[in-house]
């Protein structure tokens, strides 16, 4: 509850007469691709029903990305598609404008009542701080309590300015509505000053080069050097990663840009996956199968940790396996994986049997 004005016994209070309860968890729903979509283009938007099914999370977006004079198109767009759409095990989600715009209004009073009982989830872009997501918080329940909705609509922040950064854990406590937050590294960087111009990834400049040399002593200046890329999104994502276990929320990278280069979207991807992320965006269809492979944890990983499970019987004190030691603290890293792998296993056909072939040999 840190940063809410609301009292501890006041939290999971709906906020409007009539309004759903709020949801004292946030549900672990697979989401390792948030699949973007721009509603008000006609050739993309018509791909969407076929990808039902083929994604965790499909989201009909408003914001960045859709031009000024589309904007009222793409809501109807996304109003035409979710009305005919069964989206079936697939969430459906959507970015509305900035608070700060002047569609986002007519963004949520159009949304909710039209198809608040499909939308999983409002993805809020350029939050600042918690104030932002009360004021979203009230308004939906508004919203849902006049069109008879019976589930509260989540929201999702977008983790895009310097302010937003540095209020990060106010505003994932903001409300029992938040389901995660989001890398925005485009806008994150234009507010931060840096200095670079893509949309999320590395940049050649940011690196760290080996010492030089040393003979007799002296350093060879003039000796070859490797150097090594950093990631510019480490500190934030980190900041995410933290911010949201400590209230119950889920942490996402955010966009690729670069479209073409699949190598570094997977590494991108991947690091995040490492540092504790659920999921990512995807902008273009090529992206979905990186995300869905990155946040699916390898078969191998599941054989290691099963083993773990099973050599650890009722989960106390220490064992060997193969030359390391096992303990509390390790078993915990591995039933992490073992449920995000039940989770999947859930709605991934294909993963479920790569999960079910797997033996563990308590003797090994
Ligand atoms: C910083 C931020 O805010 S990031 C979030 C905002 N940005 C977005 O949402 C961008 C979403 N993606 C896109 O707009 C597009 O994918 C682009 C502009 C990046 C590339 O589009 P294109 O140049 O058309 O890509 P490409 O030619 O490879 O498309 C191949 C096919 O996939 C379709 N396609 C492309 N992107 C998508 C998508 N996101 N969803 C569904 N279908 C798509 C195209 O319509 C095309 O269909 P076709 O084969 O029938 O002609
Ligand atoms: C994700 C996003 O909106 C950004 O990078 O600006
Ligand atoms: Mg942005």
């Amino acid at each position: 509850m840190t940063g809410s004005s609301r009292s501890a016994k006041d939290f999971f209070r709906p906020l409007a007469v009539g309004a759903p309860s709020p949801l004292t968890e946030i549900p672990a729903r697979p989401s390792r691709a948030i699949h973007f979509f721009d509603p008000s283009n006609e050739k993309m938007a018509a791909k969407i029903p076929a990808m039902v099914g083929t994604v965790d999370v499909l989201l009909g977006n408003l914001e960045d990305a859709v031009k000024a004079d589309n904007k009222l198109a793409a809501r109807e767009g996304l109003v035409k598609i979710a009305k005919a759409t069964d989206f079936g095990p697939t969430q459906l989600w959507t970015r509305i404008n900035s608070l700060d715009s002047p569609w986002v209004l007519d963004d949520l009073t159009t949304l909710v009542p039209a198809i608040g009982g499909k939308l999983d989830v409002i993805m809020v872009p350029k939050v600042q701080g918690a104030e932002d997501i009360h004021y979203v918080d009230r308004l939906l329940a508004q919203l849902e309590a006049k069109a008879g909705l019976d589930r509260p609509i989540l929201i999702h922040a977008i983790l895009e300015t310097a302010r937003g950064v540095a209020n990060v854990e106010e505003i994932c406590g903001a409300s029992p509505r938040m389901q995660g937050l989001s890398l925005g590294p485009a806008d994150l960087a234009a507010d931060r000053r840096m200095k670079t111009t893509r949309v999320g990834g590395g940049h050649p400049g940011y690196l760290v080069r080996e010492d030089p040399p040393r003979v007799d002593g002296t350093a060879n200046l003039e000796a070859h050097r490797a150097t090594y890329q950093q990631d510019l999104w480490h500190y934030t994502i980190a900041r995410m990663v933290d911010a949201c276990a400590m209230h119950g929320i889920y942490p996402y990278y955010g966009p690729f840009g670069d479209i073409a280069d699949v190598v570094a979207c997977e590494d991108q991807f991947r690091n995040a996956f490492l540092l504790g992320c659920v999921g990512t965006w995807s902008l273009h269809p090529k992206q979905i199968a990186i995300a869905n492979r990155v946040f699916s944890p390898s078969v191998e990983d599941i054989l290691h940790a099963r083993r773990v499970v099973a050599a650890m019987g009722d989960g106390t004190g220490a064992v060997m396996l193969d030359g390391k030691m096992e303990d509390d603290a390790s078993l915990k890293q591995c039933l992490v994986m073992v449920r995000l792998a039940e989770e999947l296993a859930a709605i991934d056909p294909e993963l479920k049997k790569q999960y079910d072939a797997i033996t563990v040999d308590e003797e090994a």
